[in-house]
């Protein structure tokens, strides 16, 4: 379907760090390689980023996966101010749509809380559109969250562009559901919050859980909503379609040494600055002592 093919190629994807060229590049450099496993998730973010650049100048082309409520948009969102690159959430872009007056509107409000994913097609589209408007104000890089989700999605994507890292936030299930009935938005500024305080024991040698409540500012604090698809039936039917679509992409991308593997140890403040280091981008952070 010529739809497909409207996805540009990002720009200087050709100069970009892809994986073949990386390991080349430091198996020549100052850094030892010697008897490491290219596909150790540490090493593989280490060879993924031109280290000796400022965060600004790299060109980031890098996707999150993870399941709903993980936190894919806000570890995103982080590092795209950090960074510097666009931050693009395929459900924002689907939650636009459905609340304009366009003629896919009802019909995705209907897929949408019903839990299901919208087709390949209908959010290629989208995506591309959303793509070339930054193209033309000059953005360049990105940060996907929630694209690819399906087989199809990663190939195409894959075919217009070299992704540089996958990262692959990972949380327990019981954990998810509770925070996505906890997830609050602000309806002025957009901001995410969370108001379930996740407390979880260790029981049986496992490790417990802790996760305080992220609280909105005072001036948000009114003008909260709820998501209309974070109800427990619809979140329960996010993540079974999401072990069964989604999950064959953590596969795509782990055979092809792309995937970082990320398990999220508690909220934001023992979270972000763990994932940094596993970036090796502990030293460009000045967020770290916002949390
Ligand atoms: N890449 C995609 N492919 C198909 N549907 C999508 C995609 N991204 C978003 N959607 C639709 O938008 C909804 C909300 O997406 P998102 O905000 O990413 O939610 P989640 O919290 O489930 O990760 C999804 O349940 C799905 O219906």
């Amino acid at each position: 379907m010529a739809v497909f093919y409207r996805l540009p190629r990002a720009r200087g994807s050709t100069q970009i760090f892809s994986m073949t060229s990386t390991v080349r590049a430091f198996s020549s450099s100052s850094i030892s390689n010697s008897g490491n496993d290219l596909k150790s998730p540490s090493l593989l973010a280490q060879k993924s980023l031109p280290l000796r650049r400022e965060p600004r100048d790299r060109n980031v082309h890098w996707v999150f996966l993870g399941c709903p409520g993980v936190g894919k948009g806000t570890y995103a969102s982080r590092l795209s101010n950090l960074l510097g690159v666009p931050h693009i959430a395929t459900g924002d872009l689907v939650r636009e749509e459905l609340t304009s007056s366009g003629p896919l509107a009802s019909r995705l409000a209907e897929i949408v809380n019903q839990g299901k994913l919208v087709s390949d097609e209908i959010v290629i589209n989208l995506l591309s559109k959303h793509l070339e408007a930054g193209e033309a104000k000059g953005k360049t890089g990105f940060i996907l969250d929630g694209f690819p989700r399906t087989i199809t999605q990663a190939e195409i994507l894959e075919g217009v562009t070299n992704i540089d890292l996958v990262i692959n936030l990972k949380l327990r299930e019981d954990a998810l559901l509770a925070k996505c009935l906890g997830r609050r938005i602000c309806s002025e500024c957009g901001g995410n919050y969370n108001i379930a305080c996740i407390d979880i024991k260790g029981e049986n040698g496992s490790p417990g859980l802790y996760m305080a409540p992220l609280l909105p500012p005072s001036h948000c604090a009114s003008k909260l909503f709820t998501r209309s698809d974070d109800t427990e039936e619809v979140v329960k039917e996010r993540l079974h379609v999401y072990k069964e679509m989604t999950q064959p992409v953590e596969e795509f991308y782990r055979s092809n040494g792309k995937l970082l593997e990320f398990d999220l140890p508690g909220g934001i403040p023992e979270s972000w600055p763990k994932l940094l280091r596993a970036l090796n981008l502990e030293h460009d952070d000045k967020q770290s002592a916002a949390v």
